[in-house]
């Protein structure tokens, strides 16, 4: 009844498309115009790939595609830097060896230098992101429900009309799959034995999920995680703010319900020791 009288919700809604219309379609045209130095670009990568998806209206297709990104990649990627500056501030060990490892890997630069290359080999900073994706994976639980009637490999007969509920929540807190530590912020959970990164199958670290629809965007939020972390750390050393409640909200994303309230410490890295 809203939507056909335009009120509420709906009217909130239908306005916030045309913002968002308006603002991805001065994009797109922006885009025409310098179309010789765009050729390889997303949107048109897009342009070509998609020719109008389903729809045939390309622009829709394109609109569409890039709000899915928007909302797949921007809340899943802050929710997790917060999770990662609370366990931080929580364990000032591990922010010190994160700082020491970032500033190894300088060369006497700025932390602009870190280009995407250099950012792969702070194994200490990956470790503690990968450990807050494990404790407090932004999307938290997921529900898959099979096309046709199936058996599960675990010999669990499903119908079409059932809903399988995955909590990756849990399953980064189980002693069975993660060991007796298992409730412990440990960056060294990652890794290996040659002092890289220690991979782990995607069905054991679920926080991107796993097969054919596992995310899209895990290498570019690993990038974008990275050098926001580093940019932060090369900086200051952070604080909780005592007496502020840090839990989570009901919503899709892990988010936390009353923010993250911190101190934030200037700090020289070339002198800090
Ligand atoms: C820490 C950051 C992120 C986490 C934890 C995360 C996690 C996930 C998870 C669990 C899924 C599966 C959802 C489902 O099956 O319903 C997913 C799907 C997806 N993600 Fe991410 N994501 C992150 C960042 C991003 C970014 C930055 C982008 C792109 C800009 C992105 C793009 C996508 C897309 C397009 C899908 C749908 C894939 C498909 O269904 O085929 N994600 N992500």
């Amino acid at each position: 009844m809203e939507k056909r009288l335009g009120l509420g919700k709906e009217k909130k809604l239908s306005e916030a498309w045309k913002v968002f219309d308006e603002f991805i379609y001065k994009c797109l045209n922006l885009k025409d115009e310098n179309n010789e130095e765009q050729k390889s670009g997303l949107v048109s990568s897009l342009t070509r790939e998609g020719q109008g998806g389903t729809s045939g209206d390309s622009r829709k297709f394109i609109t569409d595609t890039l709000l899915n990104l928007m909302i797949a990649g921007r809340d899943t990627t802050s929710t997790a830097l917060s999770w990662f500056f609370y366990l931080l501030a929580q364990n000032p060990t591990v922010e010190k060896n994160i700082r020491d490892e970032i500033k190894k890997h300088l060369g006497g630069g700025k932390w602009e230098s870190l280009g995407v290359k250099e950012l792969g080999e702070l194994v200490y900073l990956h470790g503690g992101l990968f450990e807050a994706l494990r404790l407090y994976p932004p999307i938290a639980f997921e529900h898959k429900s099979p096309s046709t009637a199936d058996v599960l490999p675990s010999g669990h007969v499903v119908d079409e009309h059932a809903r399988i509920i995955l909590s990756f929540y849990s399953m980064g807190r189980m002693e069975g799959i993660w060991g007796e530590d298992c409730m412990e912020f440990k960056p060294e959970r990652w890794f290996s034995s040659g002092g890289g990164i220690k991979h782990e199958p995607s069905y054991k670290f679920t926080a991107f999920h796993a097969g054919p629809r596992t995310c899209l965007g895990k290498e570019m939020s690993l990038i974008q995680m990275k050098m926001v972390a580093t940019a932060i750390l090369y900086h200051y050393h952070v604080e909780l703010v005592e007496g502020h409640e840090v839990c989570a909200s009901d919503s899709i994303i892990l988010q936390m319900k009353y923010g993250l309230k911190v101190r934030l410490f200037l700090i020289n890295i070339n002198q800090a020791s």
